[in-house]
């Protein structure tokens, strides 16, 4: 059967903390592929300024060109509306069939507001696993998994969490460090930073490119 790891994201832009996880999780639950799904509307960001879709998608083709296990599905930003995951789940299934196990990737913030996700149970059915990664200020806590359970029930069954070595970096930050002419040196594949300075992305904190 085959193992699939889906890393879904706003990427705006991509960073090494993505890069890092995927990898990280693909190697430790020995997933044959990682999947990167880059959103259209991501649902809790709705409203808020992203570059433009195309801007993003290339970002992360250029950031993963280099690892034969990664590669990018199409299946949100082809598709207009809010990027919900369980319609995005519901089409990986008709485009891969049921013979595949998979396991969605997301950061401990995520994990905090999945229960508020549409359809949060019918993601977990259709899930192998979700994977959780750490996130610098969202420490781990025992009485907080139990609150999470409480308000979705099978949640922490489904739960995977794989080590991983934080990293205090965000697309937030690189926003605002390149508004503000900072460095985004090494946080960012060197590729990626040439794009970014190519096509003047992100010159100020709230502009819509
Ligand atoms: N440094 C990090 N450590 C752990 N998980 C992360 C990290 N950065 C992003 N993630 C996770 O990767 C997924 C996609 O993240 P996203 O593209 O929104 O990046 P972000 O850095 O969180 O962006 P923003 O700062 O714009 O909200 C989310 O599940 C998020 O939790
Ligand atoms: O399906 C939902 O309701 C839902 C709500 C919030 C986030 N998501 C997905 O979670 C992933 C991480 O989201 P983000 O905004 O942190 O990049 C991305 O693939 C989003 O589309 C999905």
């Amino acid at each position: 059967m085959r193992s699939i790891g889906l890393m879904g994201g706003t990427f705006d832009p991509i960073h090494i903390a993505h890069l890092i996880m995927a990898e990280e999780v693909r190697a430790a639950l020995n997933l044959s592929e990682m999947v990167f799904i880059p959103a259209a509307e991501p649902p809790h960001k709705a409203g808020r300024h992203k570059a433009a879709p195309h801007h993003r998608l290339a970002m992360v083709e250029l950031a993963i060109a280099s690892n034969p296990h990664f590669s990018i599905s199409l299946v949100e930003l082809d598709r207009p509306g809010p990027s919900y995951l369980v319609d995005t789940l519901r089409l990986l299934r008709k485009e891969w069939g049921t013979d595949v196990e998979l396991s969605f990737v997301i950061g401990w913030d995520s994990l905090e507001d999945f229960p508020d996700w549409y359809q949060p149970a019918e993601i977990l059915a259709q899930l192998k696993r979700l994977v959780v990664v750490r996130r610098p200020g969202y420490e781990e806590n025992p009485a907080y998994d139990q609150q999470l359970e409480a308000r979705l029930p099978g949640l922490q069954q489904k739960v995977c969490q794989i080590p991983f070595p934080q990293l205090d970096i965000s697309s937030t930050d690189i926003r605002r460090r390149i508004a503000e002419h900072r460095p985004i040196k090494y946080q960012v594949p060197e590729a990626v930073e040439e794009y970014i300075l190519t096509h003047n992305l992100y010159q100020t904190v709230t502009e819509s490119q």
